[in-house]
């Protein structure tokens, strides 16, 4: 009888998206990058990281409305996640902490930072730029109203996406619940309903604070 070698089928690492955001509020912009992003590059989840205490901006929305607006917001996708790492952890919110996190409870996985071209454009400005690349592989995404440049970043490390153009921002969204315009279809329903419960952005909220 001929000798045979037991081999265990090769396991594929799981490949897992990270759209890291201040997401104030979340709206389709935010889902439509992580859901091209997750079928271009077949991730098996993208993790939404609502960040803590963004380095960069000065006055956000109480960390908790925000992570809830996420979780409503990605709730009907079985593979969008949110993750508290970024919400949990003290001190100002930097890409190197996500993704040193997110490597330590996901090690069998190969991560993919998706970012909007405003984003990227900043990249080389974040807190120890080189060693992120080495950490995760970089999905630019394009945006409405920013050109999407990737000059300085190790060309392996960054992918550069076009996606359907959706002219939307939370600054933007923020200002309309502020004049009491309309943002239905701008958010998903349910972030509208829960903006609406909460009077997030409206004179009277901001007063509060
Ligand atoms: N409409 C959009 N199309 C593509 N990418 C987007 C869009 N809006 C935001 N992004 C990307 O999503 C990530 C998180 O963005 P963020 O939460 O700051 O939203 P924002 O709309 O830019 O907010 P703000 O107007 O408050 O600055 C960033 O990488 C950003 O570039
Ligand atoms: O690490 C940094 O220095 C850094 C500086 C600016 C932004 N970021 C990350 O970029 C992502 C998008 O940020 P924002 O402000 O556009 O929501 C979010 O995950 C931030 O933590 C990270």
């Amino acid at each position: 009888m001929p000798h045979t070698v037991e081999t265990s089928p090769a396991v594929a690492r799981r490949r897992v998206g990270i759209m890291g955001g201040t997401f104030d509020p979340i709206h389709h912009g935010h889902l439509v990058a992580a859901s091209e992003a997750a079928a271009h590059f077949e991730l098996d989840e993208v993790l939404f990281v609502p960040t803590g205490k963004p380095s960069h901006k000065s006055q956000v929305t109480p960390v908790e409305h925000r992570y809830l607006m996420t979780v409503i917001a990605t709730a009907s996708n079985p593979r969008f996640k949110v993750s508290r790492v970024d919400v949990d952890r003290d001190g100002p919110t930097y890409t190197i902490d996500t993704l040193r996190d997110v490597q330590r409870l996901r090690p069998d996985a190969d991560l993919y930072f998706i970012t909007g071209a405003d984003a990227i454009a900043q990249i080389l400005g974040w807190k120890n730029s080189l060693e992120l690349f080495e950490l995760a592989q970089f999905v630019a995404v394009s945006r409405p109203g920013h050109e999407l440049r990737t000059d300085g970043i190790p060309a392996d490390k960054v992918a550069v996406l076009q996606i359907p153009a959706l002219a939307i921002s939370s600054t933007d969204i923020r200002e309309r619940a502020y004049e009491e315009k309309p943002v239905w279809y701008l958010v998903p329903d349910g972030v509208v309903q829960y903006m609406a419960k909460h009077r997030l952005y409206t004179a009277e909220e901001i007063d509060a604070i």
